[in-house]
């Protein structure tokens, strides 16, 4: 496969949620590296074929002020944290570069604009407050060494060119937080979006789609550690009764409630989704059947003990689990489930309200069946 012609400018570099104005910084400050290679090198190249006249020094400076752009570019290439230091690093490279020009070329009437050059990067780059102190110290700076060249501005020239610096500053100021605060807002939608993509909006959980992505994820990095990871299926009993004699607002209610139950109960780096209307997956990473068992008759007893009452009426609750672990490498996330849906439906046909567990055994294809009575239990159906 080949490599898409950018990553040879800014090479594969990875970029974390939220750093979308890094991403922008480190790709603007190789193209400006880059840019101003390329600048000093036509300088040179018209030097060398008697196109321009530069004196000695400022040949010596532009020779090193590329290769010193090029050597920052190699640093920064891949490494977006070093953004701040290289930006610092190359804006001082550049007021020597200018000053050099102001001092060493003085048969070069329009020298003094590269100053203007710097004030969009250091607000872009280096933020606002240092784009100012940074405005300050160039406008300063030039009005004090006017006087001192050998050949210096007019007094008007001087204005113009200061004016000008200040005016594009305050520019760039109010561009650099009108483009923050609108990249945030963006990002704060980008994030709104996902949500309403991968979340169920009645429960809040994950939906079917996101939630078998991110555990086909989980289960790999666990088989890679060489762990176990359990499913427990958790389908509620004779839901559709509740729909039908409490109404559809107070099936919705349900649902809510074992959501939050079942969400209480796992640990953080548990999935969990609702994958059907009155189905809810959860997805143990680096857990064996032994530790996942206790945990679904858990789950089991609390929704039974789930305390619902609409308009003064209670609503029992309780619900089948069916349980399936992979051990490493066994299973994929669609096969798992899978197991554990004939798990549940196992628990379903004993009579509900219990726990079932389903394993075959790898290469045999014996089935052994497990069932949880209290926090006991006992293999129902061992053959193979
Ligand atoms: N209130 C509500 N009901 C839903 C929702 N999604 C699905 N349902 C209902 O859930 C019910 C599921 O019924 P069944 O599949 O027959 O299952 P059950 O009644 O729980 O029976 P068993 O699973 O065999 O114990 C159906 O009546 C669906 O209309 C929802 O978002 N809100």
């Amino acid at each position: 496969m080949r490599a898409h012609p950018s990553r040879l400018l800014f090479g594969s570099t990875p970029f974390g949620e939220g750093q979308e104005y890094l991403s922008f910084q480190y790709r603007f400050l190789i193209v400006v590296l880059i840019a101003g290679a390329l600048a000093t090198t036509v300088f040179l190249l018209g030097e060398s074929t008697r196109l321009n006249r530069i004196d000695s020094p400022h040949v010596v400076s532009m020779a090193a002020f590329t290769v010193a752009s090029l050597l920052l570019w190699g640093v920064l290439r891949g490494r977006p944290a070093a953004v701040r230091p290289v930006a610092w690093l190359y804006l001082g490279l550049c007021q020597l570069e200018y000053l050099s020009a102001l001092v060493h070329v003085p048969q070069d009437e329009m020298r003094a604009l590269w100053f203007l050059t710097n004030v969009p990067g250091v607000y872009l780059l280096l933020g606002r407050r240092t784009g100012a102190v940074v405005t300050a110290l160039t406008v300063v700076g030039l009005a004090w060494i006017n006087p001192r060249l050998s050949v210096p501005y007019s007094p008007n020239a001087l204005a113009t060119l200061l004016v000008g610096i200040v005016y594009q500053a305050i520019f760039f100021h109010v561009y650099s937080a009108r483009s923050i605060s609108y990249l945030q807002q963006v990002h704060g939608l980008n994030r709104q979006l996902h949500d309403l993509a991968d979340r169920d909006p009645l429960t809040g959980l994950l939906n079917a789609r996101a939630y078998y992505a991110g555990c086909e994820q989980a289960l790999a990095a666990a088989a890679c550690e060489g762990r176990s990871s359990t499913v427990l299926f958790v389908d509620l009993d004779h839901f559709k009764r509740i729909n039908d004699t409490r109404g559809h607002a107070a099936g919705d209610e349900v649902l809510r409630r074992v959501a939050g139950c079942l969400r209480e109960q796992v640990r953080h780096s548990d999935w969990i989704g609702r994958i059907g209307g009155e189905e809810f997956s959860l997805l143990l990473p680096r857990t064996s059947t032994e530790e996942a068992l206790p945990l679904a008759e858990r789950l089991r007893v609390s929704l039974e003990a789930l305390q619902i009452e609409i308009d003064g009426q209670p609503i029992p609750v309780t619900a089948s689990i069916g349980v399936a672990t992979a051990r490493p490498g066994e299973h994929t996330m669609a096969s798992l489930q899978q197991q554990a849906d004939e798990a549940m439906y196992q628990a379903k046909a004993r009579g509900r309200n219990r726990v079932s567990m389903l394993e075959v055994k790898p290469g045999t294809g014996a089935r052994v069946e497990r069932e949880a009575q209290g926090t006991v239990f006992t293999a129902l159906t061992p053959h193979g």
